[in-house]
């Protein structure tokens, strides 16, 4: 006969009617009395806690959920494994107190110490609107995938296929062994074997086509992305280029374009079948024996928090090394670079130690990530061994009593094998999920980003000719808006006339060039730039850089050939007119002297050239355009005075052309019919050659200092 002692918290539900209940054995209603018992016992705790701290603690609310329902599940496993009642069917019992108590506490500190709980509320909020943003970042990277649903489709019936053949081999393994263990059957082993050899080969036909269909779709959705991605980059203003680091750029463009094509390729694919593949394994071992599958279950919480807490500290260290990595290379770098500084400086053994500090520093953060990666094998080894024991222990029962062949234990024992991998990468995956999902975050936050200097114009007069005007202007650049680098600065440029900008360095001359090319733009109500009376934002953005063309101090050339750097950014332009450009620019002559002519291949950066021949190609790319306003900024540096002439010659033939130059040889600049000294952002002097040295201010001055010997 067995009684409820009135003990404690049950003698409570005894008072009160709730409990009076006596069952001779353990029973159905007295498993459910259990249950009533902890749940009872569980809102009296809670209640109790409220009462004394007025607000829920989490980390009390966990020890009383466990404290209360340990026995009831302790007991519930005891009886559907073993048929017997353990001891705590008996609630006063001290040993089952003493094993919730001691439970309890353990499983709180294990949740205190590895998920700590958020500082305060606004954490958390933080925590809930990162989640939120993930999701819809989620949604996005999927909907871009559109052009690929076809093959994307393909690839997850292919990884259906796969999955379901690769689960029914350890069956079929299990049914073999069965076969021949008992009186064989040949046509029975068969059609086991035949089965077998059939999944076995679904499975990796299906799993093949899979694979390819998959990483055609992300190669696809990569390109595409990039694509995108680098459009929308070259849109973005000059401004932007210099707040960002060039290789936080390439960055997006190489390695977070293809990271978001694996976010949902490859970590989809793996998610899936890591979970269907679950799925069905425990479909299948129930099938086997429910009795042992609940007895494995038990470990799947325990696999997936030591995982969850090894993958989070594992990657944090991994990130902190591949720091220290990159800055002992940048010690090293920097060192070596600067070679004649640290040993004219006498610092090689300053450097040294350095470079030992940094490597010590790496070192330990090393031998933390290898700790931490030892303590999880450890962990995950003494939790499958226990269980693998618990298993075979029970297993032999289940055998002795008929409810279990050989042959489905070994088919247990390889779904067994899997399952704990399984449930490994399933919460690896959420984790590496998240980090792909960041890095779709900054290439949107790249891809939304409107430029702040618009392409918009619609303005393609037949006729332009080539008037502008700087009025009041008053200029910032957005990398350092503190400072004021044109002021209330007023210019005129007429057509046909040339016009020149002189001064000392950093007094705002390329600063006028920058704006007339629309490379930057000043804030509105600072002032006007106007051509032929309309803002310059107003024309169209082909037609407008094809009327204004500057000629850059520093000549840049792309990879390809002589033809295309002149035709650059040309749809039809044919050779008659580069070459007369090259002509004009003096650089003809060298160019048909090259073995390969105008077809020579120019490397990155035009290395393979001179300064002047490249400088040569630069102009000839600006004369091609017959642009109406031309600029040449501080060009003449690098031309010898042959070339110097034969420009300025060619610059003749087109007398309506507005010409700004900038230069700092004032006698290149002596016949211009304006000369502007520009001093502090401002316009000091202007007039003829003439007009300025008979004035004998700042023109006269610098002419001075040019002339005399340095
Ligand atoms: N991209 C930039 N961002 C911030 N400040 C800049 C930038 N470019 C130039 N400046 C600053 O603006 C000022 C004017 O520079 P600018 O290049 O217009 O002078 P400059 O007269 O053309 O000089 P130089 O003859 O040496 O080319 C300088 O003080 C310079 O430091």
């Amino acid at each position: 006969m067995y009684k409820l002692k009135r003990t404690g918290t049950m003698e409570l539900f005894y008072a009160l009617g709730l409990v009076s209940v006596s069952v001779s054995s353990p029973s159905v209603a007295h498993t459910a009395l259990l249950w009533l018992s902890a749940a009872l016992r569980g809102c009296a705790l809670i209640a109790g806690t409220l009462v004394t701290f007025g607000r829920p603690v989490p980390v009390l609310i966990r020890s009383i959920a466990v404290y209360s329902l340990l026995p009831a599940v302790f007991e519930t496993g005891s009886v559907v494994l073993s048929g017997q009642g353990s001891w705590c069917d008996r609630p006063g019992d001290a040993r089952c107190w003493m094993m919730c108590a001691g439970s309890s506490v353990a499983a709180a500190l294990f949740w205190e110490l590895s998920i700590p709980e958020t500082s305060g509320d606004s954490e958390g909020e933080e925590e809930e609107k990162q989640k939120h943003k993930s999701r819809v970042l989620f949604i996005r990277v999927l909907r871009l995938f559109r052009p690929d649903y076809l093959l994307l489709l393909g690839g997850l019936i292919f990884l259906s296929l796969a999955v379901i053949c690769e689960m029914f081999i350890p069956f079929y393994t299990g049914r073999v062994i069965d076969i021949l263990r008992t009186r064989y059957q040949s046509s029975e082993f068969l059609s086991a074997l035949l089965l077998m050899s059939l999944f076995s080969l679904g499975s990796s036909v299906s799993a093949g086509c899979r694979g390819g269909l998959l990483l055609c779709a992300i190669g696809s959705y990569t390109c595409r992305i990039k694509v995108k991605l680098f459009q929308a980059l070259t849109k973005q203003e000059i401004g932007f280029f210099e707040t960002i680091k060039t290789g936080e750029i390439t960055s997006r463009l190489s390695k977070d374009t293809k990271l978001m094509g694996m976010t949902v390729c490859l970590n989809v694919n793996v998610l899936l079948r890591t979970f269907i593949k679950t799925l069905g394994m425990i479909l299948l071992m129930l099938s086997l024996s429910w009795k042992l599958t609940f007895l494995i279950l038990m470990e799947t919480p325990i696999t997936g928090l030591i995982q969850s807490i090894y993958d989070k500290k594992y990657q944090r260290l991994t990130l902190a090394l591949q720091d220290s990595i990159a800055s002992a290379n940048n010690a090293a770098n920097e060192v070596v670079s600067g070679i004649r500084v640290v040993r004219s400086f006498n610092s090689e053994r300053h450097e040294a130690r350095r470079y030992d500090r940094i490597l010590q520093d790496m070192g330990s953060i090393k031998n933390r990530r290898d700790t931490v990666r030892a303590i999880y094998l450890l962990a995950r080894r003494l939790t499958g061994l226990s269980m693998q024991v618990l298993m075979m222990f029970y297993s032999r029962t289940l055998i002795q009593t008929g409810q279990m062949t050989t042959g489905n234990l070994v088919s247990f024992i390889l779904y067994h094998s899997d399952l704990g991998d399984n449930i490994r990468t399933l919460t690896y995956i959420f984790g590496d999920m998240l980090n792909s999902v960041g890095a779709a975050g900054k290439v949107f936050e790249y891809l939304d980003r409107t430029p702040k200097i618009s392409t918009d114009g619609k303005l393609r007069p037949d006729q332009l000719r080539g008037h502008v005007s700087f009025s009041n202007l008053t200029f910032a650049y957005p990398s350092n808006p503190s400072r004021t680098v044109l002021q209330d600065f007023n210019l005129e440029l007429k057509p046909g006339e040339m016009t020149a900008l002189v001064g000392l360095s950093g007094e705002g001359k390329s600063t006028c060039v920058s704006l007339l090319e629309r490379l930057y733009e000043h804030e509105d109500g600072n002032g006007h730039i106007l051509l032929d009376s309309e803002p310059l934002k107003s024309y169209d953005h082909q037609y407008f850089h094809k009327k204004v063309v500057v000629v850059s101090q520093e000549p840049v050339l792309f990879s390809g050939s002589i033809r295309d750097n002149i035709a650059y950014g040309l749809t039809e332009c044919s050779l008659d007119e580069i070459q007369e450009a090259a002509r004009n620019a003096n650089a003809h002559d060298f160019i048909v002297q090259l073995e390969r002519g105008y077809d020579t291949e120019v490397s990155e950066g035009g290395g393979q050239l001179s300064k002047s021949e490249r400088q040569r190609i630069a102009i000839a790319r600006a004369l091609v355009r017959q642009p109406q306003v031309l600029i040449l900024d501080e060009i003449t540096s690098s031309l010898d005075s042959e070339s110097e002439h034969k420009v300025q010659q060619s610059l003749a033939n087109r007398p309506n052309q507005t010409l700004l130059v900038i230069a700092h040889r004032l006698k290149t600049i002596e016949k211009a019919d304006q000369i502007v000294v520009v001093l502090a952002g401002k316009v000091q002097e202007k007039g003829t050659h003439q007009e300025l040295m008979a004035m004998k201010g700042s023109y006269y001055k610098l002419r001075e200092n040019f002339n005399s010997p340095q």
